[in-house]
């Protein structure tokens, strides 16, 4: 399923309101959002596409609208202005977002604060029951789901979920969306308060998802795992789309990162650190280990400054390492039509 955002705004003050009049009386009400007073903006102007089975990172300072964002990926909410269409075919048709709810699985930050059931089988076989599926279909659904989860059924599935240890909790409240077996997996902060370990074995989890073929787009505020996981990264700044690209592309540009409230990398701040002291690295995008590698590289060809470049090394790294986020002046822009012209895509040819 090809997802696109064509030109959506969305406006929490009046966007239900404005979904009651209708698509005619919505467009005519457009022309007085921008002189509203209370029209402030949670997306502005955003036009992206997500192709089927890419990994979209999408980042951004609290506030920035990324899960406003993701909550017009399966029509939850409507944009107030602009669309969202699956496949060409517009969510704001009842039709269309039904069909396409059971083909986005959303889950939502601390998704095991909404498993309600008596036990954990009847909380991952919610989702098959409410798509009317037959008892044999819902079963094997159950099954899978739970395994690929990495939970075993026949120990826990008659078990209260709410016994379970938070992390179990989590993984069953994923085998529930899982279980929908949904194209497109939509993730919002997906490894929010878990402890370091199985923070690791749910990345790990979902980058299994996605080597299946499974579309991803996964909200988070780690830098470090966005580059690690994804094809693409979209950055939002104040409810527009700031940044675009694959990883080396948003992560070239760290100043103005850093404007918008984020950081690079460690591994990308530290390497770009190592340019600016004379170092040639020639890779766009480092993790710890290729950094570590190209740099003993460098260090053994210059043998005889190798002390020296030791300290400059040593000093870019506790530089990266204390790199802190900058603070963002936040702005109205009441209007509708042409929201954002200057701040859109900053970087180079970011947007898609
Ligand atoms: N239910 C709501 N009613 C009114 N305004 C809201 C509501 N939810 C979010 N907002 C506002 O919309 C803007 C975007 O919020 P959103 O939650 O989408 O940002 P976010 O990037 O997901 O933030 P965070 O990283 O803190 O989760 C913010 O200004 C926020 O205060």
């Amino acid at each position: 399923m090809r997802l696109a955002f064509e030109a959506v705004s969305y406006s929490y003050v009046g966007g239900d309101a404005a979904k009651k009049r209708g698509r005619k009386k919505q467009r005519e009400r457009q022309a007085d959002w921008g002189n509203a007073p209370d029209a402030l903006w949670a997306l502005r102007d955003v036009s992206l596409t997500v192709e089927p089975g890419e990994f979209l990172g999408v980042a951004g300072h609290t506030g920035s609208g990324k899960s406003t964002l993701i909550q017009h990926m399966n029509g939850l909410v409507h944009p107030t202005c602009g669309r969202v269409t699956a496949d060409g075919a517009d969510l704001a048709e009842k039709e269309v977002a039904s069909r396409v709810r059971s083909q986005v699985g959303l889950v939502f930050q601390y998704p095991e604060n909404q498993l309600f059931a008596n036990t954990v089988y009847d909380d991952v076989a919610f989702g098959p029951r409410n798509m009317k599926l037959d008892e044999a279909e819902v079963d094997r659904r159950v099954r899978e789901a739970m395994e690929l989860v990495g939970l075993d059924l026949d120990a826990i599935g008659e078990r209260s979920p709410f016994d379970l240890s938070g992390g179990q909790q989590r993984r069953v409240a994923f085998a529930g969306v899982l279980a929908m077996e949904p194209e497109l997996l939509v993730l919002d902060e997906p490894v929010a308060g878990l402890d370091p370990l199985s923070r690791a074995d749910f990345l790990a989890l979902i980058a299994r998802f996605h080597a299946r073929g499974m579309t991803v787009v996964m909200v988070s505020h780690s830098m470090e795992d966005l580059a690690a996981l994804s094809d693409r990264i979209l950055v939002l700044s104040e409810g527009r789309v700031f940044a675009l690209g694959t990883p080396a592309q948003v992560f070239a540009d760290a100043a103005s990162l850093k404007a918008v409230g984020l950081g690079a990398p460690a591994p990308q701040a530290f390497a770009s650190s190592l340019r600016d002291a004379g170092f040639s690295l020639p890779r766009e995008l480092y993790d710890e280990t290729s950094l570590a590698v190209d740099l003993a590289a460098q260090l053994a060809a210059s043998a005889p400054n190798a002390d020296g470049a030791a300290a400059v090394a040593a000093e870019a790294a506790a530089e990266a390492e204390s790199a802190g986020e900058a603070e963002t002046a936040s702005t109205e822009d009441a209007s509708c039509g042409a929201p954002n012209a200057d701040a859109s895509t900053r970087a180079g040819d970011r947007r898609g």
